[in-house]
């Protein structure tokens, strides 16, 4: 398992790249160019960029997360060939620099939705909370201009210049249904996974967060059934999944450790968070441990383990604590206290796996 930290730009992100060299075990981070729009080719110049200032603080820049997929593509309009062909240029400059993984999702419209991003805890510390009552009675724009006026930060997925087209994505969305949407999917991995696979680059979809249908939009990256249907279109080991715990979590009838398990070598890139299910569909962002939400990380851990997992993987999100400013669920403490969590989980494993063989 090799670990990283999500990592948001030198002007874009309070962290330090030197706080982040300072977790044990961190090896890279995971990044993107968050200011480029959706379906844009990025410039090999900010591509370097990023990869001399990685390189100052002996930090990898293998996996990015995301190049985002220009909703036409989505929608499969006629205008996706040439947002693919910008895919595809992209792709072959990241393999330049020596990325090895791309993280993207194929969600409409919205990235992940919450519906509080500072929801107060018993212990005093804030996080990413999700209330399905409260999401079927708001408006979409309504939680557009809470998630935009809450955060210092852009939030990357809800872009304001494009979500002030709301309506009209809504509207071309109207006869979108959910085989569409794989077909579209379907479309846009037959010309970009074999451009991957020349590149040497592994393509890993994160799952729709959460992993059900919100204000009607049609969802497919949901549960076992249809990750195993989506490895299926191309079945290409560099077509493969970030397996996100936390998202997929949030659906109680998702057994992530027994998809650690069976996808295991199409696995390139694990999201570990946990999360704190309530039986109604609301849920809320916890600590990695166990103990402290529905997911059981321990296990999922003792599954990486088991198929002697090698790919990446970093802590998602984590709560806000100890007075942290930071952006929503990306503050350094909770996700350092993450990381280790996650270590000690795996280095005990591991010994205990040396003293029985
Ligand atoms: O919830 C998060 O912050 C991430 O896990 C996602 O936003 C993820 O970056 C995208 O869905 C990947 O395209
Ligand atoms: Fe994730």
């Amino acid at each position: 398992m090799k670990m990283t930290m999500r990592w948001f730009g030198e002007e874009n992100d309070r962290i330090p790249l030197e706080h982040i060299k300072q977790i044990p075990g961190v090896e890279g981070v995971v990044w993107s160019l968050h200011d480029i729009p959706a379906g844009d080719e990025w410039p090999m110049e900010r591509i370097s960029e990023v990869k001399e200032q990685a390189d100052r603080h002996g930090l990898n820049i293998d996996v990015v997360e995301s190049v985002n997929v220009h909703e036409d593509i989505k929608l499969g309009l006629p205008t996706r060939d040439q947002y693919i062909e910008n895919y595809i240029k992209t792709i072959e400059k990241l393999a330049k620099v020596g990325v090895k993984v791309i993280c993207y999702n194929f969600m409409p419209v919205f990235d992940w939705t919450r519906t509080d991003l500072f929801k107060e805890m018993e212990d005093g510390s804030t996080a990413l909370f999700f209330e399905n009552e409260k999401l079927k009675n708001i408006d979409p724009m309504e939680l557009v201009n809470t998630i935009s006026e809450n955060s210092a930060y852009t939030m990357p997925g809800w872009e304001p210049e494009r979500l002030a087209h709301l309506a009209d994505l809504f509207e071309k969305y109207k006869n979108v249904t959910e085989e569409d949407l794989w077909d579209n999917l379907q479309y846009f991995l037959e010309k970009v996974i074999p451009v991957a696979r020349e590149n040497g680059i592994k393509m890993g979809i994160h799952p729709d967060d959460p992993p059900f249908s919100v204000f009607g939009l049609p969802r497919i990256i949901t549960n076992k059934q249809n990750l195993e249907r989506f490895l299926k279109l191309v079945d290409d080991p560099c077509n493969g999944l970030t397996l996100c715990s936390g998202s997929l979590g949030a659906n109680p009838e998702n057994d992530v450790a027994d998809m650690v398990r069976t996808f295991a070598d199409r696995i390139h890139f694990a999201h570990i968070r946990n999360v704190k299910t309530y039986g109604n569909g609301d849920f809320i962002e916890t600590s990695h441990r166990t103990q402290d939400g529905s997911v059981d990380i321990y296990e999922i851990v003792k599954a990486y383990h088991e198929v002697g997992f090698t790919g990446y993987a970093r802590p998602d999100h984590g709560r806000h604590i100890w007075g942290e400013e930071c952006r929503p669920g990306y503050g350094l403490y909770d996700r350092g206290l993450g990381v280790m969590y996650l270590w000690g989980v795996w280095d005990s494993l591991q010994r205990l796996g040396k003293e029985v063989n």
